[in-house]
């Protein structure tokens, strides 16, 4: 399976994210399988900043993880998205959550994402799409939210 996380919290966020996903899936190598409903979250990290949406949606491709990159930055950029500071407001945000089984740890692309188990606003989504699929140290997002068997920090 291969996951992808959408956000945005500038702008006319629903149309960003749905014009994310439009864009993803007009990609000749990769096709949407799954999209969740959207949340409103709040900030994680620096919470001064507007409640974002939140979706994460299912694909498949032949592009494999670092081409698949290259093509989400593309999307992001296609929509306008400057990156200012790191963790501050933006319009679209797409992150590589989950590669199949691979693990990659390189200084463009972490998989699975390093933050994935301790972000509600990936895990429900995700819970949506691929409840059942484990997404971290075998155990799936439904497990990771109910915090079943580890006491692992989900931050709200
Ligand atoms: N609720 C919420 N908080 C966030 N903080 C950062 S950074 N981000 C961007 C994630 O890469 C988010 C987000 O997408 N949703």
């Amino acid at each position: 399976m291969i996951l992808l996380g959408l956000g945005s919290n500038l702008g006319d966020r629903e149309q960003y994210i749905a014009a994310a996903v439009r864009l993803l899936a007009a990609c000749p190598s990769l096709t949407v399988c799954q999209t969740s409903a959207l949340y409103e979250t709040e900030p994680v990290g620096v919470k001064e900043q507007p409640a974002f949406l939140n979706a994460v949606i299912s694909i498949k491709t032949t592009l494999e993880p670092e081409a698949l990159l290259e093509q989400c930055l593309a999307v992001e950029a296609r929509l306008g998205r400057v990156r200012k500071e790191r963790w501050g407001p933006r319009n679209i945000d797409i992150d590589l959550l989950l590669y199949e089984n691979r693990i990659c740890n390189s200084p463009r692309l972490s998989l699975p994402h390093p933050r994935l188990a301790e972000r509600k606003f990936v895990l429900i989504p995700l819970a949506e799409v691929a409840g059942d699929i484990p997404v971290f140290e075998g155990k799936t997002a439904k497990e990771l939210l109910t915090g079943q068997g580890d006491d692992n920090k989900v931050t709200y």
